[in-house]
C-alpha cells in the first residue's frame, strides 16, 4: 500500500489556511482528502480549567500527538491537507521526524500585516496580535515548495494554485532539504 500526499499549509492565525483546506477538498479530484487541523485537536481536549502548566504540558502532547496521527493518517494511504502554525522551531523539527519527506508538499501561506490585523478584528474569536506575533516566527525556516498569498487572492484561486502545482511534485521537496539542514544525521 502506498502512502498518502500531505499538502502542510503552514501560516499566521487569520492568513486563510482553513478557508483553502476547505476548497482544497472541493477542487481535489484525485484521491480522497482529509482535512487535520490543529484547531481541531485542540476542539476534542477536555473542558475542565487547567492550570498553566498543565495547559503547557496538553498543548504539547497535543501538537505532538497531531502530527503523529497525520504520519499515520497518511502511512495507511489517507491524503491529507495539514492547517497548522509552526511559530515555535520545536513543532516544524517534530513534523521533519515523523513525516515522510517525499510525501509532504509545503506550503507557505502568507498575508500582509495589515490584512491580517483587519481579519482578525472582523472575527473577534482570535486574541488580539496574535497573528502579528506569530508573523515573524511562522516562516523563519525559509523555504516552501510552493507560497500563496491571500492579501488580495480568494482561498478558491489559492487551492486551484496548489492544485495545479500538485500535479507536477517536485523532488527533492522542501521537507527533504528541511530534514538534510534541520535534523541530524542518521
Ligand atoms: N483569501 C481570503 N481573502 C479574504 N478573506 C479571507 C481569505 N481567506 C480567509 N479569509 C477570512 O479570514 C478569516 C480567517 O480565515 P481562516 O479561518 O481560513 O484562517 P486560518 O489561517 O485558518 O486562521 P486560524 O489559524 O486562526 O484558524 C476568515 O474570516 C475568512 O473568511
Amino acid at each position: 500500500m502506498g502512502s498518502g500526499r500531505i499538502i502542510f499549509l503552514n501560516g499566521t492565525s487569520s492568513s486563510g489556511k482553513s478557508s483553502i483546506a476547505r476548497e482544497l477538498l472541493t477542487v481535489l479530484d484525485d484521491g480522497v482528502f482529509f482535512h487535520l487541523s490543529v484547531d481541531g485537536f485542540n476542539a476534542m481536549r477536555t473542558k475542565r480549567e487547567l492550570t498553566r502548566a498543565e495547559l503547557d504540558a496538553a498543548l504539547r502532547r497535543t501538537r505532538m500527538g497531531f502530527h503523529r496521527s497525520i504520519a499515520a493518517m497518511a502511512e495507511v494511504g489517507n491524503d491529507v491537507v495539514v492547517d497548522h502554525v509552526l511559530s515555535e522551531p520545536w513543532r516544524l523539527i517534530d513534523c521533519l521526524t515523523v513525516l515522510r519527506p517525499e510525501d509532504v508538499l509545503f506550503v507557505g501561506v502568507r498575508c500582509s500585516r495589515d490584512e491580517l490585523i483587519r481579519r482578525e478584528r472582523a472575527r473577534g474569536d482570535r486574541p488580539p496580535g496574535l497573528a502579528a506575533h506569530q508573523y515573524d516566527l511562522v516562516h523563519g525556516h525559509g523555504d516552501y515548495d510552493l507560497e500563496c498569498d491571500t492579501t488580495s487572492t480568494s482561498a478558491r484561486e489559492c487551492a486551484l494554485q496548489i492544485k495545479d502545482f500538485l500535479a507536477r511534485r517536485p523532488s527533492p521537496t522542501a521537507f527533504s532539504r528541511l530534514r538534510a539542514r534541520c535534523l541530524p544525521a542518521p
